[in-house]
C-alpha cells in the first residue's frame, strides 16, 4: 500500500508573510526525505482553507472507497487559518464524514493553539525523525516544526480536538413577538481556540477601526485602553458537563479554588433553584468574559487559562484532569471590587481600568492573575490572600450569554455585550436573543478534528 498524500494548506498572508517560505525551504525537503506524498495549495482569500479543505474532502472521498479514511493537513498559518479550515469541512448535519489529522505550522500572529501544546518554556521535545536528517533545520525553524515531527515519528496518537459551537439565538417567541420576527434564524459559529465576549471580543473590534492608522500592534494596545474601562451587561447561566469521554455520565459546574489549588464547587455564583439543570449563575456586569476548552494561553506568553489542556494525561494538581471535556471560563466582574463598588458610578469606569490592566498584566507571569486576592483596604490586590478572589475562573459543560444591553450605540461604542468573538471572528447575538456555547466532542459527529503534538 502506498503513503498516504498529504495536504499543505498555506496562507501567505498569515503573520509576517513567511508561511510559504518556510514551507518551500524547509517542510517541503522533510516530506521529500521521508518520501511522502504531498499537494501544496495556496489560500487566495479569506476561508479560502476551508474551500481547500471542502475540495481535498470530495476528491478524497471520491477516490477511496473507505469513506471513513482519515485525511492528514499540514495547516502553514495562524489560528484563523486552522479556524477558516475547520468552519469549511464542518458538517453540522450529521450526514457529513471526515476524520481529519492536523499538523501546524505556527506562521500567524498568536499562534495560541500552537503555543499551548510547545510552551516556549517547555524543554525541546526529541524527535527520532529529526536524528535521522542529515540537515536538521536551523535553530530559529526547529521550534515551528515540533507538530511536523511528531507527525512523522507517530510515536503516540494526535490529540482529539474538541470543537465549540455557538448558537446565536434570536429572542424566544412570545405572543408579542411571533408576527413581528417570523425570519429570525439561528446562526451557528464553531470556533477551536476561544469564544470570548466583553473586553475580549471589544478589542478586536476596535483594533480593525484602528488597523489603517495603525497597521501595526500597536492598535491593540490602544484597542484596550478604550476598551478596559467598560462594563458588559449581561447574565451567564454555567451548566454542568454532560457527558464524558469513556461515556461515563456527567459532572458538576466547577470553580477554581486558588487556596486549595483545585476545582470544587462554584462558591461565587447564585444557584439556580428554581431550574431541574443544575445550573449556576453569574450576573453582570461583566468587564471579561473568555471561554476556551483547548488553550491555556493566547500568545506564547500570555497564560490567560492555566489549568486548559489538550493532554489526557497531565496529572500535576493545577491540571487534575478527569477524562470530562470541559469549557473553561474566565470571568473578571468590575462590581466584585470593593475599590470600584465603594465608588460613584462616574469613577467605576476609570478604577477598573486600572485593575483591568494590572489583573491582565498578571497573565503574562505564568498566568499568576488567577492567585489574586482584594485585599480588605481595597486599593491593592494581593496573592493568594485572605479576600475575595479576583479572577473567577469556572469549568462547566456548556453556557449561556445572554445579553441585556440592546440599546443602540453611537458610532465608535463597540456593540457592547451583543458582541461575541469567535477564534478572532466577530458576531452580532441577535438583538434581545443570546448565545448558547457547546462542547461537541470529536467523537460524538460523523468528523473529528486531532492535532498532531
Ligand atoms: N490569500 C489571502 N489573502 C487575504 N487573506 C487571507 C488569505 N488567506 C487567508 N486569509 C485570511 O488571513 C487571516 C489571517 O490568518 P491567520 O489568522 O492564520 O494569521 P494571523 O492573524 O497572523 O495569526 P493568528 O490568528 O495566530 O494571530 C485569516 O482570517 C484568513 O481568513
Amino acid at each position: 500500500m502506498g503513503k498516504e498524500t498529504v495536504h499543505l494548506i498555506v496562507n501567505p498572508v498569515a503573520g509576517h508573510g513567511k508561511a510559504p517560505e518556510v514551507v518551500a525551504s524547509h517542510v517541503i525537503p522533510i516530506l521529500d526525505h521521508f518520501s511522502i506524498p504531498y499537494k501544496q495549495h495556496i489560500t487566495t482569500a479569506p476561508r479560502d482553507a476551508g474551500h481547500i479543505g471542502q475540495s481535498i474532502s470530495k476528491h478524497h472521498h471520491a477516490a477511496s472507497s473507505e469513506s471513513g479514511d482519515k485525511i492528514t493537513v499540514i495547516i502553514a498559518g495562524g489560528d484563523g487559518t486552522t479556524h477558516d479550515f475547520i468552519e469549511g469541512v464542518l458538517d453540522l448535519t450529521g450526514k457529513g464524514q471526515g476524520q481529519w489529522e492536523i499538523v501546524i505550522l505556527p506562521l500567524g500572529t498568536a499562534n495560541a493553539l500552537y503555543s499551548s501544546l510547545f510552551p516556549p518554556s517547555a524543554p525541546s521535545p526529541t524527535y527520532n525523525s529529526l536524528k535521522s536528517l542529515s540537515h536538521p533545520p536551523p535553530d530559529d525553524i526547529l521550534p515551528k516544526l515540533y507538530s511536523l515531527f511528531a507527525y512523522l515519528d507517530k510515536s503516540s496518537s494526535p490529540l482529539s480536538l474538541p470543537i465549540t459551537l455557538t448558537s446565536l439565538l434570536p429572542p424566544e417567541a412570545t405572543p408579542a413577538n411571533q408576527e413581528t420576527d417570523p425570519c429570525s434564524s439561528t446562526i451557528v459559529v464553531p470556533s477551536h481556540v476561544v469564544l470570548s465576549t466583553s473586553l475580549h471580543a471589544s478589542i478586536l473590534q476596535i483594533s480593525e477601526t484602528l488597523r489603517s492608522a495603525h497597521p501595526g500592534p500597536e492598535r491593540f494596545r490602544l484597542a484596550a485602553q478604550q476598551s478596559a474601562s467598560k462594563f458588559f451587561d449581561a447574565k451567564a447561566k454555567l451548566f454542568p458537563t454532560m457527558t464524558t469521554i469513556d461515556g461515563s455520565g456527567g459532572g458538576e459546574v466547577e470553580q477554581w479554588d486558588l487556596r486549595k489549588g483545585k476545582f470544587v464547587k462554584p462558591f461565587t455564583t447564585t444557584t439556580l433553584h428554581t431550574e431541574k439543570d443544575g445550573g449556576h449563575i453569574l450576573d453582570g456586569p461583566f468587564a471579561y468574559f473568555l471561554s476556551t476548552s483547548t488553550v491555556d494561553r493566547l500568545e506564547p506568553t500570555f497564560v490567560i487559562s492555566p489549568p486548559t489542556s489538550l493532554h489526557p494525561d497531565t496529572s500535576t494538581d493545577i491540571h487534575a484532569q478527569s477524562k470530562q471535556r470541559w469549557i473553561y471560563l474566565t470571568v473578571l466582574r468590575p462590581l466584585r471590587d470593593p475599590a470600584v463598588s465603594s465608588s460613584s458610578p462616574e469613577e467605576r469606569g476609570e478604577i477598573w481600568s486600572k485593575r483591568a490592566f494590572e489583573v491582565l498584566g498578571q497573565a503574562y507571569q505564568q498566568g499568576s492573575h488567577i492567585n489574586l486576592t482584594y485585599s480588605t483596604n481595597a486599593t491593592a490586590t494581593e496573592v493568594k490572600g485572605e479576600g475575595e478572589v479576583v479572577v473567577e475562573l469556572f469549568r462547566c459543560g456548556s453556557f449561556e450569554w445572554i445579553p441585556l444591553d440592546n440599546q443602540q450605540r453611537q458610532e465608535g461604542e463597540g456593540d457592547g455585550s451583543r458582541l461575541v468573538c469567535a477564534d478572532g471572528a466577530l458576531h452580532l447575538i441577535p438583538s434581545g436573543g443570546r448565545a448558547k456555547v457547546d462542547l461537541r466532542d470529536p467523537t460524538e459527529g460523523g468528523w473529528s478534528f486531532a492535532i498532531w503534538a
